[in-house]
């Protein structure tokens, strides 16, 4: 057998998983004794009828392993794929961090991302209105850092201790175990701060195409950090080289039905096809000083920042290029958080962020185990830590090594050019703070409303029958509030939703949802059958890759 020999860990590198077997490689059970009969089962006499015995051990193991196959999912973001590829700096940045990964224009680091929806079970349809999250793992020389973003430039809360309360809301009943739009519009009518966020999940960047086809943002600010001590605070933005592509209500409600799993197979299938999916990085640079006196929060979650005050500015790109080996192995078992940093890359005191920096790894110790860090898909390269060590399932094999601090009999230290501290100074009295719901809040949403949708045709509509189609099934009280909410962002958005939403409640409005427009991918097909749009694909004058998105039959592991 491949894997692990001498009772020492495999360090697997670059999170790939290991052990692949070889052409006659024997089964053998938990001990490593060969399996006689890996398919029968030791019985009493040569006979169909089961009188069988508890010492088949290969029985026994192989149905012990099967009942404990299933790990607790995700609180949030359950249902996901994964790829492997790089990052590479592609412009210079190093005037302001020192992070080492971006201190070279042309150096490629490894790096694994998880793509997701957030409210839905793991076994949920893909295509369904939601935010995708986009969890990047890189592993640098000095640390594995994770970006963790989202397909919303903005998020619903800026205060930490709503967050059980907003995914409480988005998730199901507790009574009824069902899905409940009531509890979800009480939800936001009563966190009205969250409306910039509604605004993008009701337009249709809330039902990407697929993962390939979509934007990502920080939201959060987070810090580049030089080692003279001195740090920006910086957003990123992650914007894809494919384009943007998002379904109408109809056509992401259709391939639910028809293709629950369409984005991971049409992830997984353009890279098994050799396509290299890539997105450029770009960062919003925040001078300090500017911050202190900015109208907009730069630690308000729920804004986003203008690009004439803080332009892009260009670093990086991301590709993809490989499937991972082993799904459960790597995808299910990957471990993200905003607190695995490196030198150069720093959280702020965004209290999201500061919440954030709690969740995570806590969350893990009890998805995947105290050790869960020694997962391959989550070990760093190198890491040293004497001071934890023990729990279940560890193998570090860190024998005699002291393990307190400082110690006698060891040499080990700090890395000394990291010792300086930054200057960002935390003073103040401590205060109990919930922050207040003001009129500003609804200023980027009535921008978002009355400029951005209103320049793209038939996005105003489309949102508005949107948001009809789903808060149709909301009590009477909770619809009006949600009117009286969406009046905030403009009169006229809230007299259309009142009235679109009316209509399907009473049942006068046309049966079918009125889509304005249909997507790109909708207009080009809109006349094919599916089997025309396969066979189109495998024709080989065709190299558009809208082609590829449709082949969600196909499914190849070879
Ligand atoms: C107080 C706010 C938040 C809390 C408490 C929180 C908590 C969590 C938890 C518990 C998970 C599941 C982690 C796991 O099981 O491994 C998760 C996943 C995730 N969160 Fe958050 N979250 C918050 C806000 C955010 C924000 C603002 C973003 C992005 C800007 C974000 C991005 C993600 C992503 C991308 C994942 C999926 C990670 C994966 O694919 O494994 N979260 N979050």
């Amino acid at each position: 057998m491949n894997g692990t020999t001498n009772g020492t860990t495999n360090g697997a590198t670059n999170g790939t998983t290991k052990g692949t077997p070889s052409d006659g490689d024997v089964i053998t059970t938990m001990n490593g004794a060969p399996v006689k009969k890996v398919a029968g089962s030791q019985r009493i006499g040569n006979q169909l009828r089961a009188t069988l015995m508890l010492q088949d051990i290969n029985l026994l193991e192989l149905i012990q392993h099967l009942t404990h196959e299933r790990i607790p999912e995700r609180l949030v973001h359950a249902r996901g794929t994964g790829a492997h590829g790089y990052f590479e700096v592609t412009d210079s940045i190093s005037d302001v961090t020192s992070a080492d990964f971006l201190q070279r224009v042309g150096e490629k680091t490894p790096l694994f991302v998880r793509f997701s929806t957030v409210a839905g079970e793991r076994g949920t349809a893909e295509t369904v209105r939601d935010t995708r999250g986009f969890a990047f793992k890189m592993r640098t020389k000095e640390g594995i850092l994770d970006w963790m973003f989202l397909s919303t430039p903005v998020f619903p809360i800026r205060d930490g201790a709503k967050f059980p309360s907003f995914t409480h809301a988005t998730k199901r009943n507790p009574r009824s175990g069902l899905p409940d739009h009531t509890m979800f519009w009480d939800y936001f009518n009563n966190n009205q701060e969250a409306i910039h966020f509604l605004m993008f999940l009701f337009s249709d960047r809330a039902t990407p195409v697929d993962f390939q086809h979509a934007d990502c943002f920080s939201i959060n600010s987070y810090r580049f950090t030089k080692t003279d001590g001195s740090f920006v605070y910086v957003k990123i933005h992650v914007k894809t080289n494919q384009g943007v592509q998002n379904f109408t209500a109809a056509e992401a409600q259709r391939t639910a039905g028809e293709d629950p799993d369409f984005q991971t197979r049409s992830l997984f299938n353009d890279l098994e096809a050799g396509k290299t999916p890539s997105w450029d990085v770009y960062a919003q640079i925040i001078d300090p000083k500017k911050a202190a006196n900015y109208p907009i929060n730069i630690f308000d979650a729920t804004k986003t920042l203008p690009f004439e005050d803080f332009p892009l500015r260009k670093f990086g790109r991301i590709v993809l290029n490989r499937n991972p080996d082993d799904s459960f192995a790597e995808v299910e078992q990957s471990a993200f958080s905003p607190t695995n940093i490196v030198p150069g890359w720093a959280l702020s005191p965004d209290p999201i962020i500061q919440t954030r920096a709690l969740a995570y790894a806590d969350t893990q110790r009890h998805r995947l185990g105290v050790n869960f860090i020694q997962l391959p898909i989550n070990k760093p390269d190198h890491s040293f830590n004497p001071l934890m060590r023990d729990g279940a399932a560890t193998f570090q094999g860190l024998g005699a090594t002291p393990n307190y601090f400082p110690s006698s009999f060891s040499k080990y230290g700090v890395a000394t050019q990291y010792a300086q501290p930054d200057e960002e100074s935390w003073l103040g009295t401590v205060v109990d703070y919930e922050s207040p719901l003001v009129d500003a809040d609804f200023k980027q949403a009535q921008v978002f409303w009355e400029k951005t949708l209103a320049a793209e045709p038939g996005q105003q509509d489309n949102f508005v029958s949107n948001v009809a189609g789903h808060l149709q099934s909301a009590m009477a009280q909770v619809r009006k509030a949600t009117y009286a909410m969406f009046t905030r962002v403009n009169a006229d958005l809230g007299k259309r939703i009142q009235t679109a939403t009316e209509a399907l409640v009473a049942g006068t409005a046309p049966t079918k949802p009125a889509v304005a427009t249909k997507s790109a991918i909708a207009n080009k097909f809109a006349d094919m059958k599916l089997a025309d749009i396969l066979a189109k694909k495998q024709s080989p004058d065709n190299n558009s890759h809208n082609f590829d998105l449709f082949a969600h039959k196909e499914w190849s592991l070879t």
